[in-house]
This record gives C-alpha cells, sequence and structure tokens, in this order.
C-alpha cells in the first residue's frame, strides 16, 4: 500500500480543505495518507514515504506564503528522484499570477528530481461541489498511478 505526505500551507482554509479532501480520495483508493501542516514537519520527512504532494495558497504577486519558505528551503538538501509527487494550491484568478506558488512547489519537487505524476490541482478560494470530487479524485488518481508503477 502506498504511503503519502501531504503536506500544506493554508492562511484561510481554503487549501486545508483541498489537502483534507485529497487524503480522503487517498484513503478511497486504498492508500495510506499523512496530513501536515508544513509548519509542522520538515522537509527531510518526504524520503519516509512513497509520494509526496504539497500544497500552498498564493501570496503576494504570485508568491510562496512565508510559512513555506523553511520548508522550500530543506527542500534543497533531498534527493527526491525516488519519489512521485504532484502539487496542489488555492488562488484567486483575479492576480495576474493565478496559483504562482503552485507552480513554484512543482518547480522544486521537479528540480530535487521528483516524478511529477499528474498536472498540479489549482482550485480558486475554496471548492465547490465539483471541484470537491476533483481533490478526491486527485488522492485516487495518485495513489492508483503509484501502485501502477510500484
Ligand atoms: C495579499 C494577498 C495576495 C494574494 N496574491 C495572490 C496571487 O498572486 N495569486 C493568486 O492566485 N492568489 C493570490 N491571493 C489569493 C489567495 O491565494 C486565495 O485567497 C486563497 O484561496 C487563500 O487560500 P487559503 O485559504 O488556503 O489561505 C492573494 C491573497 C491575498 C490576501
Amino acid at each position: 500500500m502506498a504511503k503519502v505526505l501531504v503536506a500544506y500551507a493554508s492562511l484561510t482554509g481554503n487549501t486545508e480543505e483541498i489537502a483534507e479532501l485529497i487524503v480522503e480520495g487517498i484513503r478511497q483508493a486504498g492508500g495510506e495518507a499523512v496530513l501536515k501542516s508544513v509548519t509542522d514537519c520538515n522537509a527531510d520527512e518526504i524520503n519516509a514515504y512513497e509520494g509526496v504532494l504539497l500544497g500552498a495558497y498564493t501570496w503576494g504577486d504570485g508568491e510562496l506564503p512565508d510559512e513555506f519558505l523553511d520548508f522550500y528551503e530543506e527542500m534543497d538538501e533531498l534527493d527526491l528522484t525516488a519519489c512521485k509527487a504532484a502539487a496542489f494550491g488555492s488562488g484567486d484568478t483575479g492576480y495576474e499570477i493565478y496559483c504562482g506558488a503552485v507552480n513554484q512547489i512543482e518547480e522544486k519537487l521537479r528540480e530535487r528530481g521528483a516524478e511529477i505524476v499528474q498536472e498540479s490541482l489549482k482550485i480558486e478560494y475554496g471548492p465547490n461541489a465539483a471541484e470537491k470530487e476533483a481533490c478526491r479524485s486527485f488522492g485516487r488518481q495518485f495513489i492508483e498511478t503509484c501502485a501502477a508503477v510500484s
């Protein structure tokens, strides 16, 4: 059974809700998920998992939130070549760089050698009913991919 870390940064709860729904999807597909705020974990914990899903809301002008920065810098020490990964997050299309933090996280995962197995999940504000199902599906799909290749 694939064991996945889902770590996120959320200020007003939207990204947290997305993360919780992704975890539901992982469990529906028979996977094991550990859900953590990035402020409660160190990036080297990723090495204990077969897969990692990292999420954040976007701040400033398309930037990572401050509370993600320590984790992001810690990732520079990691070799993630054995790790499957994808990124997710919440944003607002009214800003010039929609979900820029999600793009930065995906790029960092790629740079550290992780295999990006699915397109990132970007949700405007909190998920509506259809988007809730898309979040669960994102989790299910990730587990199915991990199972197919391991
Ligand atoms: C000061 C400020 C700057 C923001 N900048 C961006 C941005 O550049 N791009 C974007 O997509 N969303 C931006 N947002 C929107 C948030 O990412 C969005 O409200 C998100 O749903 C918050 O997620 P959370 O509930 O997980 O904290 C910004 C919000 C604030 C308050």
